[in-house]
């Protein structure tokens, strides 16, 4: 397993909850784009045994007063109006400009419930949140979060409701600093556009930076502006980017995050599409990569809040969010993928392991050290 080099932890287990219900599962299997990885998430992480060393939290809707903490009304009643369509067709012929006005067409098509759905997800998330400001939890867990597109007025890249802002917004009731932290291949836009006017939350994005690619936010001048100017911090990387070098990279960035900015509560974005053998084909990370830079994080012994987020190799998605589980609960897990019904799904290796491509690492060994150099300067 992993040792969390730096600042050794308490050997004492941290107190970790999992926030899960057949029902919010049933719903999340249903999103376009990630049909059925919720899954395969959640039966990985059962049939390895890891419910019995966490604290398992059913969510709750999230308020209406909740979500309008930080999403307009108007584009809320839009989005409300078409997930409550019964059928495509009725929704096709109210999909008015007015919706597409909200990001709501392309790439954020219109799901009957998909309203409902967002709100559990975001309940989910605001649950999470919670039991770190209860203090019955030092790490909590939404697997099925992690939705950095979102924008206050607009649903975008598969983003209808930003839990992540709202799942923030709930630790500020307690915690006068928080930190974000985006390991998700894309740039984490809507959670930096939320706070890059504040000095109270630093969001930190990791993400793959080129022309053309979705979001095309994210340069390395981009610091927030006003009183939240250098509490924007972006890493942008290029195609082919391995562990070692990315982790290198993190370790840098954080340590300096972590001296400018004495965050009191930390998020972490985990999307796996920066495995190397996602879909989206860009980086060259294996879950051991991104568990190192989790690892990292919770060294610091902060309430810290796992989501999850992008990752479109559901068998590694799940590969990868069920060890980042094993590392929060502090349990070793076999290699062999247990015998259950998605057993197969795993093949032809059947193991947690995740390959490790060979696509050309586009990152110059002086790119890399000019975006350390430039973000740790700033
Ligand atoms: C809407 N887009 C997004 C938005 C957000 C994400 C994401 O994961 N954000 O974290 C991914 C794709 S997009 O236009 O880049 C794409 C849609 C479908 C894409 C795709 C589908 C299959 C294989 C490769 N790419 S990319
Ligand atoms: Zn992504």
């Amino acid at each position: 397993g992993l040792s969390c080099q730096d600042n050794k932890r308490a050997k004492t287990s941290l107190r970790v909850t999992y926030v899960h219900s057949e029902e919010l599962k049933c719903k999340t299997n249903e999103l376009i784009r990630i049909e059925k990885r919720a899954e395969l998430v959640h039966s990985l992480i059962r049939v390895y045994g890891l419910l019995q060393y966490v604290e398992l939290l059913e969510p709750r809707h999230a308020e209406e007063s909740e979500i309008l903490g930080f999403h307009c009304s108007d584009y809320i009643n839009c989005l409300r109006g078409i997930g409550s369509c019964s059928d495509s067709e009725e929704i096709s012929d109210k999909l008015s400009s007015e919706a597409e006005g909200y990001g709501l067409s392309y790439d954020c098509p219109q799901q009957t419930g998909v309203f409902e759905t967002a709100s559990l997800i975001s309940g989910a998330t605001i649950t999470a949140a919670e039991s770190l400001l209860n203090g019955s939890a030092d790490i909590a867990i939404n697997w099925y979060g992690g939705w950095h597109h979102a924008k206050r007025d607009s649903a975008s890249g598969f983003c209808y409701i930003n839990d992540i802002v709202l799942g923030i917004l709930k630790l500020r009731e307690k915690y006068d600093r928080v930190l974000y932290v985006d390991l998700d291949l894309h740039h984490g836009d809507g959670v930096e556009e939320a706070f890059e006017m504040t000095s109270k939350v630093m969001t930190v994005s990791f993400h793959k930076f080129s022309t053309g690619f979705f979001p095309g936010s994210g340069s390395l001048e981009s610091v927030g502006t006003g009183r939240g100017k250098f509490y924007t911090v972006n890493v942008p990387l290029k195609d082919g980017i391995k562990d070692a070098e990315f982790y290198g990279v993190f370790c840098r960035v954080m340590k300096t995050v972590q001296e400018k900015f004495p965050g009191q509560a930390v998020v972490v974005q985990c999307g796996a599409d920066s495995l190397s053998d996602d879909p989206m084909a860009s980086f060259n990370l294996t879950h051991v990569g991104l568990a190192k830079c989790v690892c990292f994080l919770l060294s610091w012994n902060l309430p810290t809040l796992l989501l999850g987020g992008g990752g479109y190799n559901f068998p590694n998605t799940a590969k990868c969010w069920t060890f980042l589980t094993a590392l929060a609960a502090r349990r070793k897990l076999p290699m062999d993928i247990p015998e259950h019904e998605h057993l197969l799904e795993y093949g032809p290796g059947y193991d947690l392991s995740t390959s490790v491509g060979n696509r050309k690492d586009c990152n110059s060994h002086e790119y890399l050290s000019h975006v350390v150099t430039t973000v740790c300067s700033t």
